[in-house]
């Protein structure tokens, strides 16, 4: 697992930007090596920022949309376009203004999907998807995702993975449902840490004072279980992406020389 990396910038806006501009070199990087690309979305405010920002971007143009694969580390297990679900506000922010291939756009199962309020049975089915798309060579029945990007929490929780919940100590299975979620709705379908660790590179971004706190306990030293985001690694990088308000309760051993 890789080291985490830091960057800091002025503000929220700012970081947004730049992630933008970040994850459209990845992908367009990718897809000059390897033809396509994989990325997994992060649902959330800091996610939605960088997608929205990624939208008003005219180099969004380079990439070749329809050669993305996108995933998504959690979902609120809501009704299918309920606007509270992580895809319909993806949806709005970018995909829907892009020319994605529908079929490489592998959103997880709604409440009202074939497999109803049956929350496990859509984790499996989203485990299975996984795996389809997985090839021998990857590191786990997943995808070897180019970028992997999770919006942290006020508590430290990455995806769906709670603080001290059963879904974050799961070390077998890659997709797992969630009850009891502290944070709305309860229910909830999430990416383990086994399958985030999966993944070339994992991004984690937080913007914001409320979120200051979470990002000085994971990046000290805690552990996983009771600070989620502190187990989210990259296989070849795990890159912060903060702005100034979330940075300013790490230590000074932490914070990057060069930030903007
Ligand atoms: O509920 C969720 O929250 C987290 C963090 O969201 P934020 O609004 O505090 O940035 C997000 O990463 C996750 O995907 C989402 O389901």
């Amino acid at each position: 697992m890789s080291t985490p990396q830091l960057v800091v910038h002025r503000d929220k806006e700012l970081m947004a930007e730049a992630a933008a501009a970040r994850l459209i070199t990845k992908i367009v990087d990718a897809q000059a090596s390897r033809g396509n690309a994989s990325v997994v979305l992060t649902g959330g405010r800091n996610g939605n920022g960088l997608l929205a920002a990624l939208a008003g971007s005219p180099a969004r143009d380079a990439i070749d949309w329809a050669r993305l694969d996108l995933w998504w580390g959690d979902e609120r297990f809501l009704p299918e376009g309920d606007p509270e679900r992580n895809v319909t506000q993806a949806r709005e922010a970018l995909l829907d203004s892009v020319p994605l291939d529908p079929k490489r756009v592998h959103a997880m199962p709604a409440s009202d999907g074939p497999h109803g309020s049956d929350v496990e049975a859509a984790a499996a089915a989203y485990a299975r998807e996984l795996a389809e798309a997985s090839v021998p060579e990857n590191h786990a029945e997943v995808p070897s995702f180019d970028v992997l990007l999770l919006g942290v929490g006020p508590d430290t929780h990455v995806a769906s993975l709670f603080p001290e919940l059963p879904a974050v100590r799961e070390t077998d299975r890659t997709v797992v449902g969630v009850r009891g979620a502290p944070k709305p709705p309860a229910i909830r379908v999430t990416l383990t840490l086994p399958a985030i660790r999966a993944a070339r590179e994992v991004w984690l971004l937080a913007a914001g004072e409320d979120k200051a706190e979470a990002a000085a306990i994971a990046l000290s030293g805690a552990g996983e279980i009771q600070a989620p985001a502190a187990g989210a690694q990259g296989r070849a990088r795990t890159l912060w992406l903060l702005d100034s308000a979330a940075a300013s309760q790490l230590p000074r051993s932490l914070y990057p020389s060069a930030s903007a």
